[in-house]
């Protein structure tokens, strides 16, 4: 079996971060190890968050780079500047697929990073990435492109992206892109591809976005061409939703096993 790694953050209601990562790996047949960047308290407030320390994320690379045979990595949350020199310095001369998803923007509350960390996800973390999955607010930071509202909007700040460094870039235009519709768009160096699933009118959304770039790693990891892992992980986020955790009447989690209890496995 194919071992995969997240880099990401713990998000206590477990809607996000590394919980959805690490559900998301096993539902799809991969095994999912961790390096924990910061710990995210979720509550009715906002966000809390507690980045762990540049030391403790090192030793946790090393141990699973040096005695486990990866081949693709997803990053989610880093938190701050030293977290994102570390993982670069860790990851960039090896052969590790890395998928970014830049998490910059919550929707389950505001949280505000430097620009210190923000310009070297831009200059330095996204050149050496194979894929990039922002959300809709992330591909509009990322691009300088300020208003995401047409699908020609968000094909130009793919192509924006794109010129950052990355050559594949997936733009989650999710519940925050204007209609009935959620949209997936795929850029890649050799075409472009929109995926598409009605827009489901529930709040069973947080760890909508972790859970997609999750599960486009684990099929990728199983050698599943990145169009068709695109088109599976909109399928599986889907019913994730739709199956998803109520918790409040404003907040609730996608739940990854919705998949396995609705399709037949591929
Ligand atoms: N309301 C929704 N209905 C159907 N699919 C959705 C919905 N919200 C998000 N998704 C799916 O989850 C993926 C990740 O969404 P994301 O952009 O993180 O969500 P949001 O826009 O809610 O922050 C989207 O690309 C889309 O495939
Ligand atoms: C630790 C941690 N990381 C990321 C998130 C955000 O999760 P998600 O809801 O999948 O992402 P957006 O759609 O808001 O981009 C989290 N909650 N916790």
């Amino acid at each position: 079996m194919e071992t995969v790694l997240t880099i990401a953050g713990s998000d206590s209601l477990a809607g996000g971060g590394l919980q959805a990562d690490l559900k998301t790996f096993e539902e799809l047949n991969v095994f999912g190890v961790s390096a924990i960047t910061s710990l995210i308290n979720v509550d009715p407030t906002g966000i809390q968050s507690h980045v762990l320390s540049a030391d403790l994320l090192s030793e946790q690379l090393d141990s699973t780079l040096s005695q486990l045979p990866i081949r693709f990595a997803k990053i989610g949350l880093i938190g701050n500047f030293s977290n994102l020199l570390v993982i670069i310095k860790k990851l960039m001369n090896t052969d590790i697929k890395l998928i970014v998803d830049p998490v910059l923007f919550f929707k389950e509350g505001a949280h505000y990073f430097q620009k210190v960390y923000t310009d070297a996800m831009k200059s330095l973390l996204l050149p050496v990435a194979y894929l990039v999955t922002p959300n809709l607010e992330e591909a509009a930071f990322l691009s300088n492109v300020s208003k995401l509202e047409t699908k020609d909007d968000v094909q130009q700040a793919a192509q924006k992206i794109q010129a950052l460094g990355c050559p594949n870039v997936v733009i989650k235009c999710g519940s925050r892109f204007p209609g009935d519709t959620a949209y997936n768009y795929l850029l890649t160096e050799s075409g472009e591809h929109w995926f598409e699933t009605p827009k489901l009118a529930v709040t069973t959304t947080d760890g909508a976005g972790c859970t997609f770039s999750a599960a486009i790693t684990a099929l990728l990891a199983r050698n599943y061409a990145l169009v068709d892992a695109v088109q599976l992980a909109t399928r599986f986020v889907y019913l994730g939703i739709q199956a998803g955790i109520p918790i409040s009447p404003h907040l609730g989690s996608v739940w990854q096993g919705a998949y396995r209890q609705k399709e037949v496995h591929p």
